[in-house]
């Protein structure tokens, strides 16, 4: 039985003084049965929310790492030895936004998978294809590409220490959510394509929806059999919000 997972992307947004608010909000969540939860503010952010969620069962963690897991000369880059040293415990890898914005490719997604796991961090790898991409049936392709290039670069062994995050982009930010069985289609075929090669890693690995995710969609979504919580974006940013999807994974 997998232990369901949530975790709030901040992204980009807040100052001292919003994240001290939502850090309230959060801690007044208190304890949420059966679900992990998880915050992930900007980097800038992660010590004062570390710092604010001391004493609750919310772990905290970064929404990038670099590719390397030792410090060293990479300007504007944070290593997953320094994120550890901060209080993380896990780290976003190949998130779209950065995929597209950022032209990240898989190549180096790779590199910061084992670059998160070498210095102690729990990767959560996002994987999703774009509208145009599901338009033209090729879904399951650009899933098995991307989880692929994982699998054939470090083994399969290393998603018994890691999350994946089914994140269609066409759902992200847009209010579109993908259906609980559109949803279902993709974390079964990852979870299928991950069991070819070790059943027991596939029966273990936390496969997360993301996109769009709210209270009114999140119980039909958690759901699904190979839905193992979420990764919530905007609506992790209301702490009632986001403690109501947290309460959804654990019903
Ligand atoms: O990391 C979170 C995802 O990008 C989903 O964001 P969203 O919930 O705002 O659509």
């Amino acid at each position: 039985m997998r232990r369901p997972l949530v975790a709030g992307n901040w992204k980009m947004h807040g100052t001292r003084a919003s994240v001290a608010e939502l850090i309230q909000g959060v801690r007044r969540l208190g304890f949420v049965d059966g679900v992990d939860v998880a915050v992930l503010p900007s980097c800038l952010h992660i010590a004062q929310v570390v710092e604010g969620l001391r004493g609750i069962p919310v772990s905290v963690g970064a929404q990038n790492c670099a590719s390397q897991s030792d410090q060293g000369a990479l300007s504007g880059e944070v290593a997953s030895t320094q994120l550890v040293d901060a209080g993380c415990v896990w780290s976003l890898v190949g998130h779209s936004e950065r995929r597209q914005i950022l032209g990240e490719d898989d190549a180096l997604v790779v590199r910061k998978f084992a670059a998160a796991q070498v210095g102690g961090l729990i990767p959560i790898l996002c994987v999703g294809e774009t509208l145009e991409q599901r338009r033209s049936g090729e879904t399951l392709d650009v899933i098995v590409r991307q989880i692929g290039s994982l699998v054939d670069a470090l083994g399969v062994e290393v998603f018994s220490r890691a999350v994946v995050a089914y994140e269609p982009v066409w759902a992200i930010g847009s209010g579109l959510t993908a259906t609980p069985d559109q949803a279902q289609e993709v974390h079964a075929a990852i979870r299928a394509q991950i069991a070819v090669k070790s059943s027991a890693v596939a029966d273990g690995l936390r496969i997360l929806y993301g996109g769009s995710v709210k209270s009114s969609n999140a119980v039909e979504l958690f759901g699904m059999p190979d839905i193992d919580g979420g990764l919530v974006g905007g609506a992790s940013l209301n702490a009632d919000e986001f403690g109501a999807i947290c309460r959804a994974a654990g019903s």
